[in-house]
């Protein structure tokens, strides 16, 4: 690439022989895509385990390597985990040519991170230039549905005759029209049909909620995109900002959407340097309005026809299991990607194996696991997915009986955890004294401090020049005596004696004791703010550690048996949605029957169902060796008085259907002739005691 805005301080590229050799002919078209001139757009459409990271990996090494500035360089990607690690991996490719020198190479490397990381960046870069406080704070989508909540609330729209939509309910809503770019009216009525009669009331309610925002210096998860495309409508700062990458690289392409790709499409309208990268078939993320459509659309947006290269080579899987993951997803509707094909053949069929409950279930998968583990599979290397983060909740238990370490993806954030947001929330307000849900949350953690004498005490601080001498002056409630002058020397200090990552442990000593008054597991909660602690001291400032833990929160939080350390062996628990991007040498798929997948919630649709179609071949498609489907035949019923014991009965999912049943070995568990883990079989009668019951007094 010849990319002339070469820094001199950065070391000469050498040229190195075979660093490419490992890459099949079209990865290899795609990396090399361009070379010895600006490069035109490239589409990069990759089956799933085509080697879609490792080829944008090496393309961003190969272009470092033949010169191209690494800072100017745009690389984003779904989550900040994958942005480190196609960081670590382009370093290791450029490292078979420049040696040492990668390292420093790679790590100007600066701008690679997910969309909305790279917005937040970016807004405050142009801060001044678009109007915006550069200071602003971001709320996430629990501080956002509270604030929407408070503005329903002083709109009276709480008190309405019939119900007017829940907080969580508008924000979906707000959310679905600035991410798919459309009218609130069509959206009404596509994805929301039950609150078609409160167009109008919503928009009043959209309106003030932005106000709102604008008043108290946040920012939103949408507004970083918002913001970034309508600072992008301003051709002169959209050249500015285009100017300053020459390249520009997405993953998971099928996953954005309409913002997003306006976005890209302003930065660099006529396609140059612009590679994307995506699988129409693992498209998943529509409830964040992804468009599968993007990907579909993106070679005609350009002058020149985007180049596209197909990745159907399979490295991953086995035959057997690639058959039946290419059967599912061969009843899609629409789709572009070609069936894959592999070389590794294996005759151990997928299987699809039925149980009675989802207590033998865990038996089954507890078993087969620890099985594993002795023929040789660590833990590690096998996973257990699933629809949604609750169907794992009996496998947990039997894990923990058996004292089995596992870890959990896509449950509970570590930063939805109430202690977590507490101390979150007291740097925020500290770094924005305008945030009023930041402000809130924290006043109201000294004991004696309720929403109104919060309000007052805000209102005092927006009164004074200087929000901390606001504070100091504010009379406290005489409730509050006691904890006030605490809180009050620790605001004063995190505004004006800031110093990071000290501030956090300021934070937490000051926060301990509520958290022993609030909390009865203070103990574990107190070790996620250790931990959390640690994640502070990889970040350079306060701002920034806020800006990226809000946007890509770390997963898990510790449990009473404590996390695992990253050298113990341990499972995988994850949802499939959270599993994207991944493998495994084993992979269970729990409850494959209709009503999880596809989800009970999303029956209604064709798209939804098409997207719970592409979720299964997901899910299948993390699997390198041998893939376990199970099949619950009955479910317990929730909600029943204790001991209850009525069930419903469960039928395989309807994305297998009977002529795929030949790719697939059935087996049922535990075997006829060996009972329940252990236990006596089942004797195979049925008799009517209630009955008999009722005979005896007649
Ligand atoms: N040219 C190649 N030769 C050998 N192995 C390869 C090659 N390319 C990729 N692989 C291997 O194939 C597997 C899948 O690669 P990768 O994770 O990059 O796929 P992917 O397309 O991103 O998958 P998905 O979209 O399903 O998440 C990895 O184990 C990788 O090392």
């Amino acid at each position: 690439m010849n990319i002339a805005l070469r820094d001199s301080t950065l070391p000469t590229p050498v040229e190195g022989e075979g660093y490419l050799s490992s890459l099949n002919a079209e990865q290899r078209a795609a990396v090399e895509h361009g070379e010895g001139a600006v490069a035109g757009p490239l589409l990069v459409i990759a089956g799933a385990g085509s080697g879609k990271t490792n080829t944008l990996a090496h393309r961003v090494a190969h272009l470092i390597v033949k010169g191209a500035d690494p800072r100017r360089i745009l690389l984003m990607t779904f989550s900040r985990r994958a942005a480190s690690e196609m960081r670590s991996r382009v370093e290791r490719i450029a490292a078979r040519v420049l040696g040492d020198k990668a390292a420093a190479l790679t790590e100007g490397l600066t701008w690679a991170g997910t969309f909305h990381a790279v917005g937040a960046r970016l807004l405050r870069d142009y801060a001044l230039e678009i109007g915006l406080d550069p200071a602003f704070t971001i709320h996430d989508r629990e501080d956002s549905a509270d604030l929407m909540n408070l503005v329903r609330h002083e709109l009276g729209l709480s008190k309405t005759e019939s119900r007017f939509p829940a907080k969580g309910t508008c924000l979906a809503i707000y959310s679905r029209v600035v991410n798919a770019q459309d009218e609130l009216e069509p959206i009404l009525a596509k994805s929301f049909p039950w609150c078609m009669g409160w167009a109008e009331e919503l928009k009043q309610l959209f309106a003030a909620y932005v106000d709102a925002k604008q008043a108290q210096n946040v920012l939103d998860y949408d507004d970083l995109l918002l913001w970034w495309a309508q600072m992008c409508g301003e051709a002169a700062i959209a050249e500015h900002l285009g100017g300053r990458f020459d390249h520009i690289l997405v993953d998971e392409y099928q996953d954005t959407n309409r913002l997003q790709a306006s976005i890209l499409l302003a930065l660099k309208p006529d396609g140059a340097g612009l590679t994307v990268v995506g699988d129409d078939a693992q498209s998943i993320y529509s409830f964040r309005a992804a468009e599968v459509r993007n990907i579909l659309d993106f070679p005609g947006h350009f002058a020149e026809l985007a180049r596209v290269v197909t990745l159907d080579r399979n490295y991953r899987s086995t035959d057997v299991i690639l058959a039946a993951a290419n059967a599912v997803i061969g009843e899609a509707s629409e789709r572009f990607t070609k069936n894959l094909w592999t070389e590794r053949s294996s005759r151990d069929l997928p299987r699809l194996v039925t149980v009675r409950d989802e207590a033998e279930q865990a038996n089954y998968v507890a078993d087969q696991v620890l099985e594993a583990r002795e023929e040789g599979v660590a833990l590690k290397a096998q996973a257990v997915l699933f629809r949604a983060a609750h169907h794992s909740g009996p496998l947990e238990i039997e894990l923990t009986r058996r004292n089995m370490p596992f870890v959990k993806f896509g449950g509970l954030k570590f930063l939805d955890a109430a202690h977590v947001k507490d101390v979150l929330a007291v740097l925020r307000f500290a770094e924005n004294p305008k945030d009023r849900v930041a402000a809130f949350r924290v006043m109201q953690l000294i004991p004696g401090i309720g929403p109104s004498a919060a309000g007052h005490a805000l209102e005092a601080m927006e009164r004074a020049l200087d929000p901390a001498l606001g504070l100091q002056f504010f009379k406290a409630p005489a409730r509050a005596e006691a904890d006030w002058p605490g809180f009050v020397e620790l605001y004063s200090g995190l505004r004006t004696k800031s110093s990071w990552p000290a501030d956090l442990e300021r934070v937490r000593l000051w926060y301990e004791p509520h958290l022993e008054r609030i909390h009865e597991d203070a103990g574990t909660r107190r070790a996620d703010l250790l931990q959390l602690e640690q994640i502070a001291a990889g970040y350079s400032s306060r701002e920034r550690f806020l800006t990226d833990l809000t946007l890509d929160p770390p997963d898990a939080t510790s449990d009473e048996a404590g996390p695992p350390h990253l050298d113990e062996d341990y499972l995988i628990l994850s949802t499939i949605h959270s599993a994207k991007g991944q493998e495994w040498t084993k992979v269970f798929v729990l409850n494959a029957v209709d009503g999880c997948i596809p989800s009970d919630l999303a029956v209604g649709e064709r798209d939804e169902i098409e997207e719970e179609r592409r979720l299964l071949y997901v899910a299948m498609t993390r699997a390198k060796d041998s893939l376990h489907l199970i099949t619950p035949q009955r479910f317990f019923v929730h909600g029943q008085a204790a001991r209850g014991d009525r069930h419903v009965y469960a039928s395989r999912t309807r994305f297998i259907t009977e002529p795929m049943l030949e790719r697939f070995a059935q087996t049922a568990w535990p075997p006829p002739s060996q009972g329940a883990s252990g236990r006596s079989p089942q004797p195979n009668i049925r008799v009517d005691l209630k009955a008999k019951m009722r005979g005896m007094w007649r």
